[in-house]
């Protein structure tokens, strides 16, 4: 097992637990925990682990979800303004409407955020890090940025349901029918993000570009002949990975180049500090509601939850420039650009503003 955190990072000895279980199950071979490492149910979050043997329950039921970074041109952008013309991301688009095939037939929930931390966030570059690779990427300061952070919705749930009310945390005993399903997971999860995109960009008067960066971090890939399963951490491999911070901090595009022995690997985001249910109770000892919608970088917050506003507050995560700070010390990734939040979505408002 390696850990890529410094000694000064926060790691709970849950996770690390966690991961010295996931070692232990039949055909492991390599447990790669990344700086955004926490507990999960029942498996880390912020790790890949490569093993003979394909275990769903370290995928997770939100397959395929990942994160997708859309740039789009708004004239004068004014963060109130368009927070209050932001497209209802929890109604779903008709499926009549969209023009290309829809993985595993799954029409229900298409062009919806979910729940939990999944947001669309529009953001600005920052700072750059690196002028060559932005400028390859089509990128320099102050242009805006779409980043969508979705699974696959009830169909990932249905694929992990149906595996683990016969076999519950064992392996996969059919494993080509489960990668099958698995890769519809993906694809489905990667169309919902554009779908998202595409939806937001049009509410904002905007014309939406291709992604520059879409990747999924909970799935699981043949590599070098052995199953590499990844439960919040991105592929690594030669790649531009967005690293997502929180809704009150910067995100960082990094290059990454993970080698073999963090399972080409790197972390997805700052990973949580706090439990929901610590950050909700602490949350409501410091905060109002209102202070929640803005926040310290000065954007805004779209959600009609209450409740959501205080379990996801970017008190709750860790300090996505330490993760950064690991990633580059270890040789896995070299920052590119950051970003900061103008407005982030995470579900309607009850009442339209
Ligand atoms: N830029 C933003 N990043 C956010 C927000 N809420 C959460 N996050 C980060 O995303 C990852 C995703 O974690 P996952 O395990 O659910 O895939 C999380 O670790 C946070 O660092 C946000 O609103 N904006
Ligand atoms: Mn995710």
């Amino acid at each position: 097992m390696s850990v890529f955190a410094s000694s000064s990072s926060w790691i709970e000895s849950d996770a690390l637990d966690q991961c010295h279980q996931v070692a232990a199950l039949d055909g492991m071979v390599h447990v790669a925990a990344m700086p955004d490492l926490h507990p999960g149910k029942g498996a880390p979050i912020g790790a890949a682990m490569s093993s003979r043997v394909l275990y769903p329950f370290l995928v997770g039921s939100d397959i395929g979800c990942g994160i997708a970074v859309f740039p789009i041109r708004i004239k004068r952008p004014v963060a109130e303004r368009l927070a209050a013309r932001f497209p209802d991301l929890d109604r779903p688009v008709d499926p009549d409407s969209i023009d290309t095939d829809i993985p595993a037939g799954y029409a229900e929930q298409l062009g919806t955020v979910g729940r939990g931390n999944h947001f669309a966030e529009l953001a600005r570059v920052h700072a750059v890090h690196d002028d060559a690779h932005a400028a390859r990427l089509g990128l320099e300061r102050d242009d805006l940025v779409l980043i969508v952070h979705s699974g696959s919705r009830g169909l990932g749930e249905r694929i992990l349901r149906a595996h683990t009310e016969a076999h519950g945390a064992g392996p996969a005993a059919d494993v080509g029918a489960y990668l099958a399903a698995h890769d519809d997971a993906v694809r489905w999860g990667s169309l919902n993000r554009r779908l998202m995109a595409a939806r937001i960009a049009e509410a904002l008067g905007a014309v939406p570009e291709e992604a520059i960066v879409d990747e999924c971090h909970n799935s699981v890939s043949i590599v070098d002949g052995r199953y590499l399963h990844r439960k919040g951490a991105a592929n690594g491999d030669a790649r531009p990975v967005l690293v997502a911070g929180t809704r009150g901090t910067a995100s960082f595009l990094v290059a990454a180049h993970a080698g073999p022995d963090a399972n080409y690997s790197v972390a997805h985001g700052a990973g949580r500090k706090m439990s929901r249910s610590d950050a909700l109770r602490r949350g409501k000892a410091k905060h109002t509601v209102e202070e929640l919608r803005r926040t310290p970088v000065g954007s805004y917050v779209v959600c009609g939850d209450r409740q959501l506003l205080f379990e996801e507050a970017p008190t709750a995560y860790k300090k996505i420039e330490r993760v950064i700070d690991d990633l580059v010390e270890f040789g896995l990734a070299t920052p590119i650009v950051s970003t900061h939040p103008l407005v982030t979505y995470k579900t309607a408002e009850k009442v339209r503003r």
